[in-house]
């Protein structure tokens, strides 16, 4: 590892930010990596494992450092606090790092931090926990499941009840547990500049490893590189990094030659990017969100895949638009959700989101949906979608939907759960009668 640099260092700085100023993790880390772009791959592979299985591993974390330190973790200083659980998750998860390393390196950062008086407390916890590593106690499944789920996967108390309540343990522990699987990058092919084929080889002599996905053939997971900005195939707009359940949810939407769309909350514009592509040249995809910087992101997307029938517009979805009235064939209303079926990617939002969020959250949706279906033409189609997994945003604000507008009928529903491969994401599709 270079001297120059300290690695650690950098880990302790994505978790203070995460932990402590809320940033989101995968917008900490991604900053750390891009502004440290020249260190050798194995270092930024280092700080990348560190500290993504460290905040996927919080709870874990925790509850094995209560058990050696008499100073409970949520009493100590939170440079210390991070210090040890990135060491503790080295110790457990990192076959790697010698042990002795680990307790060192820990030490060492502590002090550099300031914290020279309690280097001997790090040293104590560190060196405690590796001595004693399978010594220490976990929940019992079969007694204390609900604990068990909690620590053994990283998710709050709460959200194990929720989960078992709402869909049953096992349904509850294999979501928690496909949230700790390395996560993959899925990609859809823009079909209106190459194909699957094509793209696969050149992206295979770019040194990618490429996966097909089976679940649609223009879709590919890809393995192995640095970052995606350092991929010809990524700057020239042939692929988009797309969940499969996001691609499956615009298959739903039927579109067709010549269709106007209005995707109501699109940054930074995965599925109006998919319908333009789908439209081939034809049409027009209108991509809205609420914000200049997020029209920007939309706006870089299109420019990114070269669509010329996709365009941005900073428009707040709960102010009525007059002028879209029953203009639309197709809504796309993917709202701001929860976010629990995408934990795998972002690990923050089991830590952040609480029960009465949810609530609001819900209420938020219907609040757009009664604003948005009214842009819908009669015999057009509206897609209600969220990437979370939650009956009170999702199949309840379906229901709610078709009793409160009866003029639309829903053709479909579903919720898929999250796996190694897939995001937890729910679409409900209506038709608006043709009256
Ligand atoms: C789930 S994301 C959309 C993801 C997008 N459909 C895609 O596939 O790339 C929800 C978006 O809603 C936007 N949003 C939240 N409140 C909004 C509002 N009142 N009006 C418009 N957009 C809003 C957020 O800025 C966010 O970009």
């Amino acid at each position: 590892m270079t001297d120059r640099v300290n690695t650690r260092e950098l880990i302790l700085e994505i978790l203070l930010q995460v932990t402590r100023e809320q940033e989101y993790s995968h917008i900490a880390i991604r900053g750390v990596l891009d502004k440290y772009r020249y260190l050798p791959k194995q270092d930024r592979a280092f700080i990348l494992r560190v500290s993504e299985g460290t905040l996927e591993r919080l709870i874990e974390m925790d509850y094995m450092i209560n058990q050696v330190s008499k100073t409970k973790v949520n009493k100590m200083k939170s440079v210390i606090r991070n210090i040890l659980r990135m060491g503790v998750y080295q110790l457990k998860y990192m076959d790697a790092v010698p042990d002795r390393a680990a307790c060192n390196e820990a030490v060492k950062l502590a002090v550099r931090k300031g914290f020279g008086g309690l280097k001997g407390f790090v040293n104590g916890v560190m060196r405690n926990i590796s001595r004693n590593l399978s010594q220490l106690h976990f929940p019992d499944p079969d007694k204390n499941p609900l604990e068990y789920l909690s620590v053994q996967y990283s998710v709050p108390m709460w959200l194990a009840e929720k989960w078992t309540t709402d869909y049953g343990y096992e349904n509850a522990r294999q979501s928690f547990e496909s949230f700790l699987a390395p996560s993959v990058t899925s990609v859809r092919t823009n079909l209106t500049l190459t194909t699957p084929e094509k793209l696969k080889a050149q992206l295979l002599a770019e040194g990618v490893t490429v996966l097909e996905n089976p679940r649609v053939d223009y879709g590919m997971f890809l393995f192995g590189y640095d970052t995606l900005d350092s991929l010809p195939s990524f700057r020239e707009g042939k692929f988009y990094v797309q969940d499969t359940a996001s691609m499956l949810a615009v298959e739903q939407a039927e579109v067709s030659e010549n269709n106007y769309v209005i995707d109501v909350c699109a940054a930074p514009g995965g599925k109006s990017a998919h319908m333009a592509e789908k439209l081939m040249g034809t049409g027009m995809v209108e991509a809205r969100d609420l914000t200049p910087y997020k029209v920007e992101l939309i706006e870089e997307n299109i420019r990114r895949c070269r669509l010329a029938n996709m365009r941005a517009v900073c428009q707040d979805a709960l102010k009525p638009d007059p002028d879209s009235m029953e203009k639309a064939d197709i809504v796309i209303a993917d709202l701001p959700c929860s976010g629990l079926g995408v934990i795998g990617r972002k690990p923050d939002i089991k830590y952040r989101m609480k029960p009465e969020t949810m609530e609001e959250l819900a209420a938020l949706q219907r609040q757009i949906l009664s604003v948005v279906h009214n842009y819908v033409k009669p015999g057009g189609m509206l897609l209600y979608s969220t990437c979370t997994v939650n009956p009170q945003e999702n199949e309840e604000n379906a229901g709610w939907f078709e009793k409160t507008y009866p003029q639309f009928r829903l053709l479909a529903m579903e919720q898929t759960f999250p796996d190694r491969f897939t995001d937890g994401f729910f679409t409900a599709k209506f038709k608006k009668e043709n009256i």
